[in-house]
């Protein structure tokens, strides 16, 4: 397996500006796809993820047309379902991407023909019985080829009723999007209701901003319930520019917190749509300098101090905060984040296991890790378990003293396949040590 050392690391300084949102690309590109119109999308997302969504809609028979440059990207949109005549259940491989695993499963519920929605291993331990079980009363005919409520599964679809549905919340917000999205090319109205506690409910906002743009509104009814009209088509807005990933954006802000110098990280700001920008108030939380404008967000080092906080609402960048947690003035507890559970890995076991490898005391809880920071690191290798979010946050571990290898660090293409080297560019080494023979 490939590997990469990163050398102690003294400070970090400079700009930069982040890739394209994820939430965003792979929302804007599932609308686009199904609008009336064509839609040029401006810095959208390269990554795995993405590049699984634009391998499926391009299989769906969605013209695409990506410059070579990457820059842009067209999508001529089929003003309707997706649907495909083929013989045969039509194949659409997802990778590992949650973001088009979920929407595209309630998306092709609205056309007809037979599908068959696959991914990589871990996609099969990854939940979305819930999102099932809320398809099946509006008509959705979805099977599971595999194990009950994961996928893989065969679609066939047939168009969705309107309704009354339930969705669980406290598993995945990717469910609720998922459904909110299918909802207005439904045949009749529908209304959904929450059931029990909303996780990630930022993410939900972006959903609803997404869907505004691309010409539908939406009755928010506290997050509790939601009621959409039915019948109607998504419009292109013609142009439209994915801003910058803001949970990307929290390694630059970490390391600056930990060891600026100052970084301003561009491309998304104060009136960004992503929940993760909120991350930033974290790092004040804990005693960063934070200067924001609606388009970068600046942070300044400070002399950080642990916090107990909730950060069930930006579950990606609070991984972020268990790693800089390691640079703080006592025990930093980060609360109501069960979820980890359920994603790229289980991460709450794997941030515990990789933060005591480096020195530091970790409790990890059900929903919860506290972190009691050391005052003496030691050197160690970092299995990253196919997360890109686990390479890119240990990356700040070599602001301590020892050097810190970060094992399949091409993990990170999944949302920022350039990571390191951007990482790289801002970063001075510590002075080189004299060796004692
Ligand atoms: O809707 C989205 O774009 C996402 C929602 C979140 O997932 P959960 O809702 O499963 O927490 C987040 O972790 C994921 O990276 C992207
Ligand atoms: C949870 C994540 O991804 P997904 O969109 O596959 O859920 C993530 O990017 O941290």
């Amino acid at each position: 397996m490939e590997s990469l050392t990163l050398q102690p690391l003294a400070r970090i300084d400079g700009e930069v500006t982040i890739p394209g949102s994820k939430s965003l690309s792979n929302r804007i590109l599932l609308l686009a796809a199904l609008a009336e119109g064509t839609t040029d999308i401006s810095n959208l997302l390269h990554s795995d993820d993405t590049d699984r969504m634009l391998e499926a809609l391009a299989a769906l028979g969605v013209d695409i047309d990506v410059s070579a440059d990457r820059a842009r990207c067209r999508v001529t949109g089929v003003g309707g379902p997706l649907s495909t005549d083929a013989a045969e259940p039509l194949d659409l491989f997802l990778g590992n991407a949650g973001t088009a695993m979920r929407p595209l499963t309630a998306a092709l519920c609205l056309g007809q023909g037979d599908f068959i929605l696959s991914g990589v291993p871990r996609m099969y331990e990854r939940p979305i019985g819930d999102l099932i079980e809320a398809l099946r009363p509006l008509g959705a005919d979805i099977e599971y080829l595999g194990t009950t409520d994961y996928p893989p599964l065969q679609i066939r679809g047939t168009g969705l009723q309107g309704g009354t549905v339930s969705i669980r919340g406290n598993i995945s917000s990717q469910f609720l999007t998922a459904l909110l999205m299918a909802a207005p090319m439904a045949a009749g109205d529908l209304t959904i209701q929450v059931e029990g506690e909303l996780v990630s409910r930022p993410y939900i906002d972006i959903t609803l901003d997404v869907m505004r743009r691309f010409g539908v509104s939406v009755d928010n009814r506290d997050y509790q319930s939601f009621h959409i009209r039915g019948g109607q088509r998504y419009r292109s807005p013609g142009q439209i520019m994915v801003e910058g990933d803001a949970s990307s954006a929290s390694y630059f802000l970490a390391a600056a917190a930990i060891a600026g110098g100052t970084v301003r990280v561009h491309g998304t700001g104060t009136d960004s749509v992503q929940g993760d920008v909120r991350f930033a108030e974290v790092l004040a939380q804990m005693g960063a300098q934070v200067t924001w404008n609606p388009s970068w967000i600046e942070v300044t080092r400070g002399a950080l101090r642990g916090v107990d906080v909730d950060l069930n609402h930006i579950p990606d960048a609070a991984m972020t905060i268990a790693t800089t947690a390691l640079f703080a003035e006592g025990p930093t507890t980060i609360r109501n984040i069960y979820n980890w559970r359920v994603k790229e890995t289980d991460r709450l076991s794997a941030m515990a296991t990789e933060l005591r490898k480096l020195g530091a005391e970790v409790e990890e809880g059900e929903d919860y890790i506290r972190i009691t920071p050391t005052t003496h690191y030691q050197p160690a290798e970092i299995e990253t378990y196919d997360d890109h979010r686990i390479a890119m946050c240990f990356s700040l571990a070599a602001f301590g003293e020892e050097p810190v290898t970060i094992l399949d660090p091409g993990c990170t293409a999944k949302t920022f396949p350039d990571y390191f080297t951007r990482f790289g560019a801002l970063t001075t080494p510590r002075a080189e040590r004299t060796v004692q023979p």
